[in-house]
């Protein structure tokens, strides 16, 4: 039986300042660093031993999975960066405040951005600023897939393929993995691995620098899912 960890990295600084983020690098604020090296604690007292890691190109995931593996003694193990993890793009919204976007627009609208399942925020074009397209960290992307802006059927889309051609096979193949990203595209992962509708998605939240971790037979249905905490 193989095991896969899911994390959503510890609090943002715009979690903090209650910001819309996205693909916005922003870095771990004191207590997402303390959450993450907690969520290490229990990685080690459970037990849990990691053959892979996957995780974003943004540095709080990134730093996340540091934590997690360097708390639990196993910083050695392999890891993948890559831009498939990465939050749901936000669009427009990225960098607005959720609270003054909800006075501005209203509640039901913000709901609906934040966690309709097919409602795209309003869209970014390349030559905005802050467009992904002149980010060096997406220089091999075809310009045509950066997005600018998310919803969670377009995030899981490009989820799946990683899943597909990398995760899945070494999960069949009995190794341990685990994954630390963000609220959104591992909400799209756990709505595929789960087979969770898209009404129900809109229900299902991740805490900041919670382990979930799944049990899977070798057909890869899920038979356990724990959450680790204090
Ligand atoms: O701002 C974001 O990128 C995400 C995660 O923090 O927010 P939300 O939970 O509103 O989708």
């Amino acid at each position: 039986m193989s095991k896969l960890v899911l994390i959503r990295h510890g609090q943002s600084q715009w979690n903090l300042s209650n910001k819309f983020t996205g693909w916005e690098d922003v870095d771990l604020s004191d207590k997402g660093v303390e959450e993450a090296k907690e969520a290490g604690k229990l990685v080690k007292e459970a037990g849990l031993e990691f053959d892979y890691a996957f995780t974003s190109v943004l540095t709080r995931a990134i730093k996340t999975l540091h934590y997690v593996l360097e708390e639990s003694d196993q910083l050695w193990v392999p890891e993948t960066k890559t831009w498939r993890l990465n939050e749901r793009h936000y669009g427009r919204l990225q960098g607005l405040n959720k609270k003054e976007t909800a006075e501005k627009y209203g509640d039901e609208q913000v709901h609906i951005w934040r966690r309709s399942y097919d409602t795209l925020p309003p869209l970014l074009s390349a030559d905005d600023e802050g467009s992904a397209v002149n980010d060096r960290r997406y220089a091999d992307l075809d310009p045509n897939i950066i997005p600018g802006g998310e919803n969670l059927k377009v995030t899981l889309e490009r989820v799946i393929p990683l899943w597909v051609d990398q995760i899945a096979p070494k999960l069949l193949d009995g190794k341990n993995v685990i994954i630390a990203a963000h609220g959104n595209s591992l909400r799209a992962l756990s709505k595929y691995i789960e087979r969770i509708s898209d009404d129900d998605i809109m229900d299902l939240e991740m805490k900041t620098g919670e382990p979930v971790v799944y049990d899977f037979n070798d057909k890869l249905e899920v038979q356990n899912k724990t959450k680790l905490d204090k």
